[in-house]
């Protein structure tokens, strides 16, 4: 199966591989496609919107047989904000399948910065004075103390989806 990433970002192409890898007989190839939201997702909704967008822009230039599509956002709950992700699978055939991953709070003084039109990843780069926190910890590797990084975090979302379309084509 050919299959398609839409991104270029390490935590998440190394982690649609590691998944798929140990499911699927597949060939994989990665595309920085558009997300067609905001840099900076800022509602569950929009976040979803991104990941599926990124997996039909995915296999749309690609021509690829499924294409997954991954996003990273922020969510309100009660006046905080919660880093929130998506991930989408489309399939040639029109199918999509999607799940959403680990949502874990960001302290206010970072959230400030991404309310007033920061994006979180410079924003987590400043707050560690770090870089590129985005393809390695992301905020939720930082946030609990390396225990869960952004990688692993993506593998679970990945493994949602792609159990999900498993369970379609399960044949008993
Ligand atoms: O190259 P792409 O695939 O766009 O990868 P990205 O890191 O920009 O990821 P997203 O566009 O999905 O994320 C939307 C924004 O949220 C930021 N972001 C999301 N989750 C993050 C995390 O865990 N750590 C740091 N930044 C994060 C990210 O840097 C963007 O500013
Ligand atoms: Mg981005």
């Amino acid at each position: 199966m050919r299959i398609a990433i839409g991104s270029k970002n390490k935590a998440k192409t190394e982690a649609v591989i590691s998944v798929v890898q140990q499911f699927i007989d597949a060939e994989f190839e990665l595309r920085a496609v558009p997300s067609g939201v905001s840099d900076q997702p800022l509602s569950d909704k929009e976040t979803r919107t991104g990941a599926i967008n990124r997996a039909l822009n995915a296999i749309k230039e690609s021509g690829a047989d499924a294409a997954f599509g991954l996003e990273g956002g922020v969510s309100e709950i009660d006046g905080e904000l919660f880093v929130c992700n998506w991930g989408a699978m489309a399939l040639a055939n029109g199918e999509i399948y999607t799940a959403a991953g680990a949502q874990i709070l960001l302290p206010e003084e970072v959230a400030a910065e991404v309310r007033n039109g920061r994006e979180l990843g410079p924003v987590m780069d400043d707050y560690t004075n770090r870089k590129d926190i985005r393809s390695h910890d992301g905020a939720v590797g930082v946030f609990t103390n390396g225990l869960i990084n952004r990688k692993t975090m993506f593998e679970h979302v990945i493994l949602l989806v792609v159990g999900q379309y498993l369970y379609s084509k399960r044949t008993n």
